[in-house]
């Protein structure tokens, strides 16, 4: 089987490749289509998250391995090579010649006798060999560091300058590292004690989360498949994008706005945190995504979710200004706080992204935060930790909007373990990954002005 598991990796690296397709989707299709055993979607994930997490490094050696060009109808071998030696120097599970003997046999397979000795040569000569020699190349400072941590040099130099030196490094590695599995509570039908009761009735080892009172963390085993997922009792949901709804803290009864809401995990949420009474409005711009809000809605019991198609920049087309009692934007982002989830956005993503994102995000805050009554909470949260997305979209904002200020409560609205990461005299929070092992998710919290601030025009 493992065999088989090395092949079936191998057409989800091709297609992510070829596709510039996203991880995460093309292995969830994956996952659900080919027909892996659950024992072995472990050793699938790691394997192909695992290879594009350490491309950079991985390509290093095989810059320096490879003494001639692959042809490129035969692309599809650097993927071979790349996972093989992604297993050979990253995991142990499999000794070395076992996983050659398995990628000469693919390569025969999908190829011919040609290629199988060509690949067996590669990786016999990195057995045989290590890579000390090869780390001699390496480079100094950023450049060295950038390779040690797989990342593209532009962003690891990205995130000195915007954190130092140290906490690049701890993000940079703490970003290899797997994502734990989290889950949130439908604390309108159970609570958290009888989820952790019920899960190990089914065979899955599971605690209490780190940072939110509703999140629990799965130790060992399959979650959607069990009844607690299918009887709506969870969601599955990074424990640092609990925050956002804790920070918007609707109450039963009000009318919320979720601006950009798909896949609806803070909807959700929200909709739970009210028990079911009042309203949220929730808003995408892609019409086929608005399929998974109601989806998810349906699986948790939640009757008070009424998702739509519209681009949050035109929210004053269709809705009154100041007629939600509280707005969150989850904004579109560079997402490099959830790199561990999504390891492809490393590789794909540029600086000139960021500056787009950044504009997009001014423009979607601009509109959404005209929904927001007088008195109201507005939530701007961003799933990145880049600066330009997050704290300097979040204080252009306030400098532009004098009718908003920071909402005062922020602080005793989350757990203590964050609290010291609040900046006194403001209500944002920059969580990185490496805090908590957690996603990295930004949260800025206002309040609209009941008097005195007057817009600009
Ligand atoms: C970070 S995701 C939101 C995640 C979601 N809040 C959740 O918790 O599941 C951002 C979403 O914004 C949507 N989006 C992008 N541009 C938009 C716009 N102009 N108006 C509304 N939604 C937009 C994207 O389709 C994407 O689903």
């Amino acid at each position: 089987m493992e065999n088989n598991i090395r092949a079936i990796a191998l057409d989800v690296l091709i297609k992510i490749e070829q596709n510039q397709a996203y991880s995460n989707l093309q292995l969830n299709q994956t996952l659900q289509k080919a027909n892996v055993k659950e024992i072995d979607k472990g050793l699938l994930t790691s394997i192909v998250y695992g290879t594009i997490q350490r491309k950079n490094t991985i390509d290093f050696y095989l810059d320096q391995l490879l003494n001639k060009p692959i042809k490129k109808k035969d692309r599809w071998v650097i993927s071979l090579l790349r996972l093989s030696i992604f297993q050979m120097l990253y995991m142990d599970r499999v000794p070395d010649h076992a996983i050659i003997h398995e990628a000469v046999e693919i390569a025969k397979q999908r190829g011919h006798q040609g290629l199988a000795g060509l690949v067996n040569g590669i990786l016999r000569k990195l057995q045989r060999e290590g890579t000390a020699e090869m780390d001699k190349k390496a480079g100094a400072g950023s450049e060295k560091a950038a390779l040690t941590y797989s990342m593209p040099q532009w962003l690891f130099d990205r995130w000195s300058s915007q954190f130092g030196n140290e906490d690049a490094e701890k993000m940079a590695e703490s970003n290899l590292l797997p994502s734990p599995v989290t889950a949130r509570v439908n604390t309108m039908l159970t609570t958290r004690d009888e989820v952790l009761q019920q899960l190990e009735q089914e065979g899955v080892s599971a605690e209490e989360g780190e940072l939110s009172p509703e999140g629990i963390i799965i130790k060992d085993g399959y979650l959607p498949g069990t009844e607690v997922y299918n009887k709506g009792l969870v969601t599955i949901q990074d424990e640092s994008s609990m925050l956002v709804a804790r920070a918007v803290a609707p109450l039963p009864g009000e009318v919320i706005l979720d601006a950009c809401a798909a896949p609806g995990g803070k909807s959700t949420h929200m909709a739970e945190m009210m028990k079911g009474n009042g309203k949220v409005v929730s808003l995408d711009l892609h019409a086929h995504k608005i399929e998974l809000i109601n989806k998810q809605a349906k699986r948790l019991g939640l009757e008070n979710i009424e998702a739509s198609v519209l681009d949050a920049r035109k929210a004053g087309e269709k809705y009154d200004s100041a007629s939600f009692d509280r707005v969150l934007v989850d904004a579109p982002c560079s997402g490099f706080g959830v790199i561990r989830k999504k390891p492809d956005l490393k590789w794909s993503k540029t600086e000139e992204d960021v500056l787009k994102l950044a504009s997009i995000q001014k423009d979607i805050l601009e509109s959404a935060s005209q929904m927001v009554k007088a008195g109201g909470q507005l939530v701007y949260s961003t799933c990145t930790v880049d600066q330009e997305e997050n704290s300097e979209v979040a204080e252009w904002f306030l400098q532009n909007h004098p009718e908003f200020e920071w909402d005062p409560d922020f602080s005793e609205k989350m757990p203590e373990k964050v609290k010291t990461f609040i900046i006194e005299g403001r209500s944002d929070l920059q969580i990185m990954p490496h805090y908590f092992n957690s996603d990295g998710f930004y949260i800025a919290a206002y309040r609209k002005k009941t008097t005195g601030g007057e817009k600009h025009a």
